[in-house]
């Protein structure tokens, strides 16, 4: 029996507009958070936390995480039923037995270097796993094209005691307290910490990236001395309510409104959220307990479990962005079965 007109009408209405959302979802800037985990430890915690904070401020966009081929499948799993986009990349190591110039603890960091292939996005802020994003922040995509957002880092802990700046008590986030010496040389370029930052992928700048880092000696601070080399002509300081440096609270109070900080970073030693002990030094705080304890009001919360999210509904499809669903549609397409499904003949 030939299809009447209204089915033949219908069919071809439902395909044309398959094709315009695929093309639509084609051509929408693709944009995601990302962060980065390695090894078997509690960091899959942080990173838990981190995809249930981003759910209750309601982000837009899914959450990749760049993982280490040492990252156990079970930690895998957790992320994958947390909604997280996973994706394995490979280690980044500085130039061969150079490493002792940097801390030990932070070469494992250069991998985070791998994030600038992950080109299927447009844009992404890159969040540090010991961050927690308390206020919705998604409009940090919209800022210009072509240059690298952070905030400004301090240095006035220990962990800059090898420095000249720590040495003479100067830092950029209090420059007149101490005036930078004219026989150091120049005063030292603006400096962010690389925690959280908006960046844009490339290929080309990624093979820039890596050729570089071969000829590049490790520094302390590993691929945040690097970062900051690299990117110095087009960096752009945004506002400590983007990354609040634990250490700024006891260090720069003048510089910080703690009730403004939509982003914390629990960089400062001792003040991991799910290792905390309050032993450390200016563990004892008030304020540091407060954002401890906001963190596990967030990590404990089951109703921003991936699982009850989506149940609940509250993962809305808006017109611009899939909320809840990329993560869906992203591991679909990268089975190949999204373009299938959506290109598929309608059986209608
Ligand atoms: O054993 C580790 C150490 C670091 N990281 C990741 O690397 C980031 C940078 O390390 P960290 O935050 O500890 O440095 P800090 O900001 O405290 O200097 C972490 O947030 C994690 O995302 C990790 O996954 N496992
Ligand atoms: O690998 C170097 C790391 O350097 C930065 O952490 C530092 C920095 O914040 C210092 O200013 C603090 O004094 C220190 O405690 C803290 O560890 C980044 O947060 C981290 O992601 C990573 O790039
Ligand atoms: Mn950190």
């Amino acid at each position: 029996m030939a299809p009447n007109i209204t089915d033949t009408k219908a069919a071809a209405v439902a395909a044309s507009t398959r094709a315009t959302a695929l093309a639509k979802a084609a051509s929408l800037p693709r944009r995601a958070y990302v962060t980065f985990l390695a090894g078997n430890g509690d960091y899959v915690k942080g990173v838990v936390g981190l995809a249930k904070g981003l759910r209750k401020v309601k982000s837009k966009y899914p959450l990749v995480v760049a993982i280490l081929p040492d990252v156990p499948e079970d930690h895998r799993k957790i992320l994958v039923d947390q909604g997280c986009i996973v994706k394995e990349i490979e280690p980044v190591y500085p130039p061969e037995n150079q490493t002792q110039f940097a801390m030990a603890y932070y070469v494992i960091n250069y991998s985070k270097l791998r994030i600038w292939e992950f080109v299927e996005y447009s844009k992404m802020i890159y969040l540090d796993g010991d961050i927690q994003v308390f206020e919705n922040i998604d409009h940090l995509f919209e800022m210009e094209d072509g240059y690298f957002y952070a905030v400004m880092d301090c240095f006035c802990e220990k962990t800059w005691s090898h420095t000249p700046q720590y040495k003479i008590g100067y830092c950029q986030q209090c420059p007149d307290k101490v005036q930078w010496p004219s026989q150091l040389g120049p005063r030292p370029p603006l400096y962010f910490n690389a925690g959280m930052f908006v960046y844009e992928p490339s290929l080309p700048v990624y093979d820039v990236l890596l050729r570089t880092l071969k000829v590049t000696p490790p520094t302390p601070f590993a691929e945040q001395d690097f970062l900051n080399m690299f990117f110095r002509d087009i960096y752009k300081p945004i506002p400590p309510v983007y990354n609040l440096v634990m250490a700024m609270l006891w260090r720069h109070p003048e510089n910080i409104e703690l009730e403004k900080a939509k982003v914390a970073h629990y960089c400062a030693a001792g003040s991991k959220p799910w290792r905390f002990t309050g032993k450390e030094e200016n563990m004892d705080r008030e304020d540091i307990k407060m954002l401890v304890s906001q963190w596990w009001d967030i990590y404990n919360d089951e109703s921003l479990d991936y699982k009850n999210f989506v149940a609940s509904g509250e993962a809305e499809v808006d017109g611009d962005e899939e909320t809840g669903l990329q993560p869906f549609l992203a591991a679909l397409s990268e089975a190949g079965v999204v373009d299938h499904y959506i290109n598929a003949p309608s059986a209608a």
